[in-house]
């Protein structure tokens, strides 16, 4: 934010007098950002943000993400390796959220999230997270909203139902979106409650969209006309804490709701020396309904460099919570396993795909 909104930058000299860091050092870690596509460089010396540093200034939801997420990621990669390497091979067939890198990191015995966990035992620990994943909203919820016919889904339904919804930026995002959408419910843990409410109440969506307390390893509240959302909850566990989850909706589910999925679907990263020209392969973009492309020759599956976010992603999660990110199969067996199954696969503009999932 020192460098604010300046086109020509701010100079070396003075990013170093305002942040008292030593110049050279300064530099270094710009030129280094850049690379990444953080910041700019317009003339020798002066530094300016550019989209993606703009994301991150501390008055913008990317900021939570940027610093809590950072940390917590970078302190338990650092223990990562011992984790996976870990010498009692009883450990390292662990699947459960007690056997990670994040107690070594964080030297607790307690998981990360859930009812018992450090989140919730640290409440500024929840509100902390449920900042940062509304960070994560913005760079993911444009496509969510836009790719998937939500207004269809949600016709003749009493609500839409964000289950493990955080600070509630999918179902303000939707609501913002689709006004003719009336009810929106955010279920989360009770820590969630105040950034959940202050979130709803920055967008004066107050009479839309409501925040309630559940525990989703619980029957669920509420059975009826609902949509069931899980966006970027399953990820946090292990296929059979997933499963449990997912069973608590298989109990209320009928042919009067639905349910869907939201999260990444990992793509393997073959590469082919044969497929579509990349002319060929752009120009079957449909303008008005958003599918993914076949790759050119000599360009992976998953594209590369454009799915480092998901698969950085997946190992992070890995390393705190002993759960992924799942590819369709891996997906599939978990829906299997609580008694549902695959109905059909959105993929979006954002990171995520929405799975429709129904009763087996
Ligand atoms: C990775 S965040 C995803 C938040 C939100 N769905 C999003 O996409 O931004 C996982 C959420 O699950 C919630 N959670 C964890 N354990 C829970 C439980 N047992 N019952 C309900 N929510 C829980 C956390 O509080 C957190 O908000």
């Amino acid at each position: 934010t020192i460098i604010g909104d300046s086109e020509e930058g701010v100079s070396l000299a003075e990013l170093a007098a305002r942040t008292d860091i030593h110049e050279a050092r300064l530099e270094q870690v710009f030129r280094c950002l850049i690379t990444a596509g953080w910041f700019r460089e317009p003339r020798e010396g002066y530094f300016a943000n550019n989209r993606m540093s703009n994301t991150i200034k501390n008055d913008q939801p990317g900021f939570h993400m940027a610093t809590t997420m950072n940390k917590i990621h970078n302190r338990c990669s650092v223990y990562y390796p011992e984790m996976i390497n870990h010498p009692d091979p009883e450990y390292r067939n662990k699947t459960d959220p007690l056997h990670t890198a994040f107690q070594m990191a964080f030297n607790t015995e307690l998981p990360y999230l859930g009812p018992e966990g450090w989140c919730a035992k640290v409440p500024e620990e929840a509100t902390r997270l449920a900042l940062a994943m509304g960070g994560v909203g913005p760079s993911t919820d444009p496509g969510v909203a836009a790719d998937f016919p939500w207004p269809e889904i949600c016709k003749g339904k009493d609500a839409l139902v964000d289950i493990g919804g955080g600070q509630g930026t999918l179902c303000c995002s939707l609501a913002l979106k689709y006004p003719g959408v009336k009810h929106f419910i955010v279920q989360d843990l009770v820590d969630c409650r105040e950034a959940a409410e202050a979130n709803i109440r920055s967008k004066g969506l107050t009479a839309r969209v409501t925040f309630e307390e559940q525990d989703f390893f619980t029957p669920q509240r509420r059975k009826g006309k609902f949509v069931y959302v899980f966006q970027r909850v399953l990820h946090d566990w292990n296929t059979e804490d997933g499963a449990k989850i997912l069973r608590q909706i298989r109990d209320v589910l009928d042919e009067e709701s639905s349910l869907l999925i939201i999260e990444t679907l990992i793509q393997p990263a073959v590469v082919s020396s044969t497929g579509p020209s990349l002319k060929q392969s752009l120009s079957t973009l449909d303008p008005n309904v958003y599918s993914p492309i076949p790759p050119p020759p000599f360009i992976p599956v998953n594209f590369g460099e454009a799915s480092r976010v998901q698969n950085t992603l997946s190992v992070g999660l890995s390393a705190i919570c002993n759960a992924f990110s799942r590819t369709l199969p891996q997906l599939e067996d978990m829906v299997n396993r609580a008694g549902l199954k695959v109905k059909k696969v959105y993929a979006t503009r954002g990171w995520a795909s929405i799975t429709e999932v129904e009763l087996a």
